[in-house]
Parts: structure tokens; C-alpha cells; sequence
């Protein structure tokens, strides 16, 4: 099973190191920085890849195209951004998306819930005291809006020097930022409260794993009081063990692949292809290496198609083979697939690929429709042929760069055969 995790998180870390002690599980990790592969520390290997950088949706859409059996979405709770392009990048490619979310923590009534950012620098202005942050550095900015913020503010923020550097420009400096990697334990969390003298502390619900409850615990001891930041829309997912147990009920279950593989005759059957282009050329090239009577028809026919089919025409010749190759340059219409056993729908334009998918249907005729597998027939597979052996391959519709994949792997392993 194929497992793409967006981690960078402690449960991310722990996912993955569960999720490689299972047998057939291979995982492809994305983090979005250096830190977060660091948080990872696993060496990559045979069932582990390791991407690091931030992705677009396209990105994201583009990495899954490899074909993902789950997507686990173990990013921070709060990064929703990330999380609305990761549901939309499985959605656009149709793979089972899973929310690993840490559980809330359980704060006391004694906290002041806020639901933004908005929210608790409306809530310090009205109060007096120094401010312990510990909500990152990412939206320290904001906190600039606070009264008197480089008096009353102490940030405590990951070492790194971008970090380091974007804190000074904001004006957190010497005494008022503390660069620290964590964990914090309670004792370290009451220490710095002290010697700060901070009567107030700011977290988001980061949940056990992020130490959300030792600055609860550490905010009591110190006499401060905490400020939680909710989470926003992020409350719907799973917790680990319910995520783990999710994948060991998809690993039970038995993969049944929905498309037969079926070798069928073709000889002197009429196959029209619609439209000349990029992907039609390429199934014309595979189709000419079979003995049925080929008709392409299509708005404009590029001389390299013209040249290749005068190739054939000349090699059937030769070998005295009697199959009609037809070039028709033309707008398409109906007449055009009279007589035909199966048609290849593969203009650019979506009307007419969907009007020659229901024709077709309406006909009995087997259509395949380049541009919407749903409205297939048939799948054209990725063909190689080698002296007596043909072989095709699909991805069940799943993964085209996978297909693509698959019949490179074929060619070469029939090239090598002896
Ligand atoms: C379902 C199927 C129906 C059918 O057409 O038969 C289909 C559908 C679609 N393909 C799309 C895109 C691409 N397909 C390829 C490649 C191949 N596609 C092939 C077959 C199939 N493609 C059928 C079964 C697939 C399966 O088995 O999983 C191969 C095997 C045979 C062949 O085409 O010759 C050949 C690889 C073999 C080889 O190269 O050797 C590439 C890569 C490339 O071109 O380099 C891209 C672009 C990159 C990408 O998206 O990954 C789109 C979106 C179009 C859009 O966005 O407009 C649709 C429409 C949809 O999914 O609804
Ligand atoms: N199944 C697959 O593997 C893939 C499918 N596609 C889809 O396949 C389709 C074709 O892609 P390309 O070959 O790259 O397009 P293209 O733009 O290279 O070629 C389109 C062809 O259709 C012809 N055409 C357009 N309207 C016509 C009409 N009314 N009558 C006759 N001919 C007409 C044009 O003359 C041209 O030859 C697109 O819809 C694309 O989305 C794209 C990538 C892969």
C-alpha cells in the first residue's frame, strides 16, 4: 500500500514511524521545510521517500498523479491553508483523504478562550502586564498592533535564522525574544514566566503533542493566565491509533481491480480515430502496428501523420497486406463513423469528444473518450509489442503517469528477455 503523508508534525513523525513497522506500507513524506525533516529523522529508504518544500495544488495533484492509495493530511492544526489544498488536490485526483488531527486539550475554565489573532490583540489592549507569545513567529506581525508591544511582548520562536531576522525587523530583540526549539516542560514554561514576570501567556491548542498542556499547568503555577486561540474550522479528523486502525482494515481487505484485461481481433474491423492531434497520433502510431482498417478524420491532419501513414502504406504494399488506411480532413459528423467497430474520440474540443461518446453508445458502437474516463467504453492501455507478445497496461484509470510508468517498465523487461 502507498501512503502519501503531509507531515511535519510530532504525529506526523509518529505516524510515519508506525506506518513503516507495518509490512507492505510504503511512504512518501512531504514536509515543507528543513525543520520539519529534521522533526522526521528517518533516513530514507526503500519504503520511505522524503520531499521537502512547499507545494501548490497543481504540485500536490501532480505528486499524487504517481498513485496514492490514502492521503494522511498530518499537518499542524492550524495550517489550514495547507489542509484546504490538500483535500482539494485529493479531490481533483479522486484518492481517499484522512484528517490526522491531535486531540484538544483539556484546558480549565480558568483560560481565556479566543477565537483569532484579532481577538487576543483586542483582549491585550484591554489589559496591562507583560505577554509571554508562544504562537510561532509567523503571525508576529500582527502583534505589533498591541499597545506598547516591545515593552509588554516576549516571543518565543523556533532558532532559525529567518526567524531570527524577520523578529528583529518587527522589533522583538534582545530581553524579548527567546529563539528555542521545544519541548517545554512545565518547570521551563514557569521559569521563563517568572523571570519575564509575565502575567499573561498566548498558545494555541496544539494539543498534548505540542505541549499545550505544560503551558496550561505552568500558566496556574505561575499566577498568569493562559490565552488559548482556537482552531478555527480544523476540529473534524482522526487520532492516531483510529487513523492506524483505518489502514489495517484497508490492508485486510482483498484488492479487486475493476478492469479485465481482454485481447480481442481486430483484424480487418474498422477503427475511426477523431482528431489528429498530440494524443490521437500517438494511438494512431500504436493502432497502425495492428492489422485493421484505420480512418482518422479531423479538422487539420499534421504532415507527420500524413508521412507516417504513407510509411505504412508503403510497407503493407510491400508485404502484400490489403487494409484500408483513409485520411479524411475534415469537420466531423456522424456519417464519418458508419461501419466502424470502435471509435477513438480524441479532439481538443469537450462537446464534440462527449456528442461522439453518446452517438457511439446509442450505436453500439465501442467508444473511447480521451478526455473523460468516465465516458469510456474501453481504456486504450499503454501498448508495447514484442515479435508475438502483446502486452497493454492500465492503472485502472487511476494514475495515467503510472500506466505511462508500467509500459516503460514492460519495455525495457521484454527488451532485456532473451
Ligand atoms: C482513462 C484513460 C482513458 C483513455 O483515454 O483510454 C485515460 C484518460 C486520461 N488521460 C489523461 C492524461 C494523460 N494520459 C497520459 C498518458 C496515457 N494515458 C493512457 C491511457 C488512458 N488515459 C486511459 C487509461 C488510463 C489508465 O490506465 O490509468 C495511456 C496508457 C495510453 C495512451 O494514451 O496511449 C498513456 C500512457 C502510456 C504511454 O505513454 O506509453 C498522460 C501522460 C502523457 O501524455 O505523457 C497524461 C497527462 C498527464 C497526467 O494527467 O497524468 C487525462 C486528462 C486529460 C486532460 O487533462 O484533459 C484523461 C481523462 C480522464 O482521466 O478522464
Ligand atoms: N487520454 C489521454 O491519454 C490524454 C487525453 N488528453 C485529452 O485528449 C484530447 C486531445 O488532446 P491533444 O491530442 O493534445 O489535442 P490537440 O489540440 O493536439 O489536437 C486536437 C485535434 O482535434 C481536431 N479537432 C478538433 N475539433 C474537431 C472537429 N470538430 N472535427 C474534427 N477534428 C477536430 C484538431 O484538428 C486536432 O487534430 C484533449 O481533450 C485532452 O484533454 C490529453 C492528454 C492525455
Amino acid at each position: 500500500m502507498n501512503i502519501l503523508v503531509f507531515a511535519g508534525t510530532t504525529e506526523g513523525r509518529l505516524l510515519i514511524e508506525t506506518l513503516l513497522d507495518m509490512k507492505k506500507v510504503s511512504v512518501c513524506a512531504c514536509v515543507a521545510t528543513e525543520y520539519g525533516k529534521e522533526i522526521l529523522e528517518q533516513e530514507p529508504g526503500e519504503n520511505l521517500e522524503i520531499n521537502t518544500g512547499r507545494l501548490t495544488v497543481e504540485g500536490m495533484q501532480q505528486l499524487m498523479a504517481r498513485g496514492f492509495d490514502m492521503v494522511i493530511d498530518a499537518t499542524h492544526p492550524y495550517a489550514t491553508l495547507v489542509t484546504d489544498n490538500i483535500k482539494e488536490a485529493c479531490h481533483q485526483t479522486n484518492i481517499k483523504y484522512i484528517r490526522l488531527l491531535r486531540e484538544k486539550t483539556q484546558f480549565g475554565s480558568d483560560c481565556v478562550f479566543v477565537e483569532n489573532t484579532d481577538a487576543v490583540i483586542r483582549y491585550l489592549n484591554t489589559t496591562e502586564g507583560n505577554v509571554l507569545l508562544t504562537t510561532g513567529s509567523k503571525e508576529l506581525a500582527r502583534y505589533t498592533e498591541v499597545r506598547n508591544y516591545q515593552e509588554r511582548l516576549y516571543a518565543r520562536v523556533l532558532p532559525m535564522e529567518p526567524v531570527l531576522a524577520s523578529c528583529n525587523e518587527l522589533g522583538f530583540s534582545g530581553r524579548h525574544l527567546i529563539c528555542m526549539q521545544g519541548p517545554f516542560s512545565c518547570e521551563l514554561n514557569v521559569a521563563m514566566l517568572k523571570q519575564l514576570n509575565c502575567t499573561y501567556m498566548v498558545t494555541k491548542d496544539t494539543g498534548t503533542e505540542g505541549g499545550a498542556y505544560e503551558k496550561y499547568q505552568a500558566a496556574q503555577n505561575a499566577g498568569a493566565t493562559l490565552i488559548v486561540v482556537g482552531r478555527g474550522e480544523q476540529d473534524c479528523g482522526m487520532s492516531l491509533p483510529q487513523v492506524i486502525q483505518e489502514i489495517n482494515r484497508d490492508l485486510a481487505m482483498p484488492e479487486l481491480a475493476d478492469w479485465f484485461p481482454m485481447f480481442i481481433n481486430i483484424k480487418d474491423r474498422n477503427i475511426a480515430i477523431i482528431g489528429a492531434g498530440k494524443i490521437a497520433s500517438r494511438r494512431i502510431r500504436t493502432l497502425l502496428q495492428f492489422s485493421c482498417n484505420v480512418r482518422i478524420v479531423a479538422k487539420e491532419i499534421p504532415e507527420e501523420i500524413k508521412q507516417m501513414i504513407n510509411e505504412y502504406v508503403n510497407i503493407d504494399e510491400k508485404a502484400g497486406l490489403n487494409r484500408s488506411i483513409e485520411l479524411l480532413e475534415k469537420e466531423f459528423d456522424m456519417e464519418d463513423v458508419n461501419g466502424a467497430h470502435m471509435v477513438l474520440a480524441a479532439t481538443n474540443s469537450r462537446e464534440v469528444n462527449e456528442s461522439i461518446g453518446i452517438q457511439c453508445k446509442n450505436r453500439g458502437i465501442l467508444v473511447n473518450v480521451a478526455d473523460k474516463k468516465e465516458e469510456c467504453d474501453f481504456y486504450f492501455p499503454g501498448v508495447v509489442i514484442q515479435g508475438n507478445l502483446v502486452t497493454g497496461i492500465t492503472a485502472q484509470g487511476k494514475s495515467h503517469s503510472l500506466a505511462k510508468k508500467g509500459s516503460e517498465v514492460i519495455k525495457k523487461a521484454l527488451r532485456d528477455m532473451d
